[in-house]
């Protein structure tokens, strides 16, 4: 059983990808939000095939979570897009027990060959990437906001739904990084995964806890383990299934967390 959890973390970063949205003047919206969509889901898909997970944040930068995606694969990626898309990527990847801390390193080693807005710096592909012998289990959690559809969707207009449903992730994704140093992200509906270090069953009453507290919003969250962000986002799934099943807010599955 392994005691510590070891995230690998990849930036995925569309190239100068600024200038080229006004470049020769500025481009429709819409299809600028189609390019960034199917970008999305066709990363979404090579990842997802190799059981790791990617999220899409801002579009332009997208976090992805790779253990056990090798260096290979993330070359593959990048020359599959640079071939199909009017856009590159870069690729950083790094790998540290805290999920905060792999993302700040994967960061920088783009940011150390240049800006974002860089017409030079392009598909850089720099990483560290966990070996088989080096691979260790990683935590994810997966939060939603009990009887979403009764007490939101059902009764406020959608507009109203989604700023009851983005307070909740506010509060939530700030207390994680800031407390544990893990990622959030919300994924549609009212659900929000969280990529974390190992931590105690404890540590997800708190943080449901605190956004009751905060914004008066009940959450309940499912907590998995396994070696790739699949295995533990799908044990994660069981075990909110738990939650829902037994009214519980906390429900770890698959390989228990440390101990308080
Ligand atoms: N990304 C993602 N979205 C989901 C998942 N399950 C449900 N959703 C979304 O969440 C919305 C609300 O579904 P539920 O969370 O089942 O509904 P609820 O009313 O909150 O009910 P309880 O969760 O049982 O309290 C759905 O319309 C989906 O958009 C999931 O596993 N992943």
């Amino acid at each position: 059983m392994f005691t510590v959890t070891t995230t690998q973390v990849t930036l995925v970063q569309i190239d100068n990808y600024g200038p080229w949205t006004t470049t020769p003047e500025p481009r429709r919206e819409m299809d600028l939000q189609t390019l960034q969509s199917r970008l999305f889901a066709d990363v979404a898909q090579f990842l997802g095939h190799r059981d790791a997970y990617v999220f899409f944040t801002r579009f332009d930068n997208m976090i992805a979570v790779t253990n056990g995606v090798d260096g290979a694969a993330h070359a593959t990626l990048q020359e599959s897009i640079g071939n199909r898309y009017p856009v590159s990527v870069s690729l950083g990847t790094a790998v540290a027990e805290r999920p905060v801390d792999a993302l700040e390193a994967a960061n920088r080693r783009l940011q150390t060959e240049g800006s974002a807005q860089d017409e030079n710096r392009t598909e850089v592909l720099a990483g560290e990437y966990l070996s088989e012998t080096e691979r260790s289990d990683l935590q994810v959690a997966h939060f939603d906001v009990v009887n979403a559809t009764g007490k939101y969707t059902d009764r406020l207009n959608e507009f109203d739904t989604f700023i009851n449903i983005e307070r909740a992730y506010g509060s939530l994704m700030r207390h994680l990084r800031e407390a544990h140093g893990a990622l959030s992200f919300f994924v549609g509906g009212d659900n929000i995964i969280a990529v974390c270090p190992n931590l105690p069953e404890s540590a997800f009453a708190s943080a449901v806890a605190h956004v009751e507290d905060n914004v008066d919003i009940e959450l309940q969250v499912g907590v998995g383990r396994g070696a790739s962000a699949h295995e533990a986002g799908f044990a994660a799934k069981h075990a909110l299934e738990d939650c829902r099943h037994d009214g519980t807010s906390v429900e770890l599955f698959g390989a228990p967390a440390v101990s308080d």
